[in-house]
């Protein structure tokens, strides 16, 4: 994807037009990060033997151009995910080099992981938000938070209900990050009809329209049955 403050100029395409590549689940030598066992070794521990990655991402923020369209809002990751429960799901996500407030690393919000799931809509930033990153509509901004600073490899793995997000990219250089969610095999679908979550079905549903020409009638679940890949024991639910 494009930051929002190019995606209708005639930015010429090339690596550093480029701000996240989004599942990666068929692209082998990306996808080896999700298999690998230093990663498996914890991930198991929240979602016990049978695990399924779920959602791929290499972040590549931008150098923020000025409009502070380089943040990203502070959410609950399970906003998107029509599956549970959290307690199955959990993120990795490993620095590719160096990552401070420089160039924008990650925020959390400790503790919000014991919370429930919020109402998210997009902030209201005057320089603009990218499609689809809604963020939590009221969070405590007094609450305390904590800037995790991370070395290139390092990784965190944290609960889909814990409020984070990433701040401004201050430097020249790309920051790049990569990240999956996991979930245990034997999560299961909800429909998120009459729920929060019914504003980022729609979202996502006339992308699938618009972009890749669905016609026929799909669910938020169809998304997340098409991109789930088993890393380890048996695809049961998911
Ligand atoms: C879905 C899984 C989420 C998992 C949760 C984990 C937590 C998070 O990461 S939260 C953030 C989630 N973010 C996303 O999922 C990003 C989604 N974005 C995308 O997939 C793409 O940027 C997408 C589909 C919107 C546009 O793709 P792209 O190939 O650039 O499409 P393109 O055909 O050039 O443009 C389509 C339209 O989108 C607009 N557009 C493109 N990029 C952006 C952007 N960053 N912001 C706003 N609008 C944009 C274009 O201007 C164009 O508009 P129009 O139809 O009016 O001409
Ligand atoms: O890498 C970032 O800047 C933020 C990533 C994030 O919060 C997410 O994808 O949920």
């Amino acid at each position: 994807m494009r930051d929002v403050t190019i995606a209708k100029s005639e930015f010429i395409a090339d690596e550093k037009a480029i701000t996240k590549i989004q599942d990666f689940q068929e692209d082998a030598e990306l996808f080896r990060y999700c298999t690998l066992p230093q990663i498996l070794k914890y991930v198991e521990c929240f979602t016990g033997p049978n695990i399924m990655a779920v959602h791929t991402m290499l972040i590549n923020k931008p150098p923020d151009p000025g409009k502070m369209s380089s943040r990203h809002p502070m959410h609950q990751d399970l906003h998107y995910f029509p599956f549970r429960p959290a307690d199955l799901i959990v993120a990795a996500w490993t620095a590719m080099e160096r990552v401070d407030r420089s160039n924008g690393c990650l925020v959390v919000l400790p503790g919000t992981h014991k919370g429930s799931l919020k109402q998210h809509d997009y902030p209201e930033w005057e320089g603009g938000v990218n499609k689809m990153y809604h963020g939590v509509r009221d969070y405590d901004a007094n609450q305390p938070r904590v800037h995790l600073e991370m070395e290139k490899g390092d990784t965190v793995f944290f609960h889909p209900l814990l409020i984070h997000g990433s701040g401004a990219n201050q430097t020249q250089g790309f920051r790049k990050a990569i990240s999956c969610h996991f979930a245990s095999a034997d999560c299961h679908y909800i429909d998120v009809k009459g729920t929060s979550q019914e504003n980022i079905e729609r979202e996502v549903l006339e992308i699938a329209r618009k972009k890749y020409g669905v016609t026929v009638p799909i669910t938020l679940k169809d998304t997340w049955m098409i991109r789930g890949r088993l890393v380890k024991g048996e695809r049961i639910n998911l």
